[in-house]
């Protein structure tokens, strides 16, 4: 039976939340402000009509919203959606206790040409039917999809790409990940979820490369065939990235948190950059400081290390493959360094926090793609003597809940 509701905010997802006597209710594409008639089930409430919508409503422009999980908030304005994710990250700052009044800028757009990597599901029906697309909204199953207006138009052929691959692997059977990846010598496909794949599919595999003119495919970053070597510009410095492994989704936002943290490094003389990955900011920070770099991925650290070598007109980059959950740096290796940039995965840099909050190290600047755990470093580094200066939220993922943050701390 349809009710009708007052939505009162956006949910952490990008969700429409009405506070109804029986609890909060989730309404997927209902935004703020709205009277919406939905169908109850559960806490979760289906859209049936708009009945005031927000002045910030926009016209979707995927015909896929609503099914494809990728897009949240396709209808809120742009500008709406950037004070959207600015307010998630005070509200994370308030939820953990870090004063932050007055510190949180305006949110950057970094969405640039779209996205240069995706993960795309491919999933074989009981008929044998082959679906390759993004995970449904609120589900495991595949929207399969033709198109994805959010990529970069260097991703043009990467979904055929993508298809043709798991199509070459469907004797498998297997739910496949393909990440493809559009470096600047051209699409680069890592395949997960085959298992090891015998030589005469190997075989077929490399003419598929061939066909969609791949610059390289991998299975499980183990390379079928290299028809060019992958490249990425980073700076002054030329990387060519390990396959399938970690890469900011947008150049826009690689360059963006890159330049955010060389502001925030200022005119340090010997900087660590944890969790480097390829060397994103390593690579850039160098061309100003000497750098020692470290991330738990051995073959990130190794391209890294390759790229910094073959540089023109960097300083010292040093690099070490090292787990900073299980061996953070100590407060006696953190000696030394006039500046700490530190960007770990979603779960947050706890171990190496609690390091750094019994350091001398003078500053820290802490990109995150976690509010919350951020959010709880910063308590700790708090706790430890320092005060938050300035935060910055970056947009990488338009139209999803997720938010990048760029949080400076200096010593008190
Ligand atoms: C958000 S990425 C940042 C990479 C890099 N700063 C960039 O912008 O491209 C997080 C990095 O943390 C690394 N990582 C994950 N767990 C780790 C751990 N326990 N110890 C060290 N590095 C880890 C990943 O390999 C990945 O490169």
């Amino acid at each position: 039976m349809a009710e009708r509701v007052r939505i009162e905010q956006l949910g952490a997802r990008g969700d429409g939340v009405a506070a109804t006597p029986d609890g909060p209710l989730y309404i997927a594409r209902a935004l703020p402000g709205e009277l919406v008639a939905v169908e109850r089930r559960g806490e979760r409430g289906v859209l049936l009509d708009v009945i005031e919508p927000s002045p910030d409503r926009v016209a979707a422009y995927c015909p896929e919203v609503g099914r494809c999980g990728g897009c949240a908030t396709q209808e809120l304005s742009q500008a709406s959606a950037l004070d959207w994710k600015r307010g998630l990250l005070i509200e994370a700052f308030a939820r953990a206790g870090v004063a932050c009044e007055g510190l949180v800028a305006s949110t950057v757009d970094a969405h640039g040409a779209g996205r240069r990597r995706a993960t795309f599901h491919a999933r074989f029906g009981a008929d044998g039917r082959l679906s390759v697309g993004f995970a449904e909204a609120k589900s495991h199953a595949i929207v399969a999809i033709s198109d994805c207006p959010l990529l970069a138009p260097a991703m043009v052929g990467a979904l055929p790409a993508a298809r043709a691959v798991a199509a070459t692997l469907a004797s498998k059977r297997k739910p496949l990940d393909l990440i493809v990846t559009a470096t600047d010598t051209g699409l680069d496909l890592d395949a997960r979820g085959s298992g090891p794949v015998p030589e005469p599919l190997r075989l077929r595999l490399a003419r598929v490369a061939e066909e969609h003119d791949l610059a390289r495919l991998s299975i499980h970053g183990d390379v079928v065939v290299a028809r060019r070597k992958p490249v990425l510009q980073i700076g002054r410095a030329q990387v060519s990235p390990p396959p399938g492994g970690f890469l900011q989704a947008t150049e826009a936002g690689e360059r963006v948190l890159a330049e955010l943290a060389a502001a925030g490094i200022s005119k340090a003389k010997r900087v660590a950059d944890l969790f480097c990955g390829v060397g994103a900011f390593a690579l850039r920070l160098a061309e100003t400081a000497e750098v020692f770099a470290a991330d738990a991925e051995r073959p990130a650290v190794a391209a890294l290390d390759a790229a910094a070598r073959a540089a023109q007109g960097l300083k010292r980059v040093t690099a070490e493959a090292r787990d900073l959950f299980r061996r953070p740096l100590t407060p006696n290796e953190l000696k030394g360094f006039d500046v700490v940039v530190f960007d770990p995965p979603r779960a947050g840099a706890e171990a190496q926090a609690r390091a750094l909050a019994t350091s001398g190290v003078r500053r820290v600047v802490a990109v995150s793609c976690n509010a919350t755990t951020l959010a709880r470093d910063a308590a700790i580094l708090i706790a430890g003597g320092y005060r938050l200066t300035g935060a910055t939220p970056v947009d990488q993922f338009r139209h999803s809940a997720h938010v990048e943050t760029v949080a400076v701390f200096e010593r008190r």
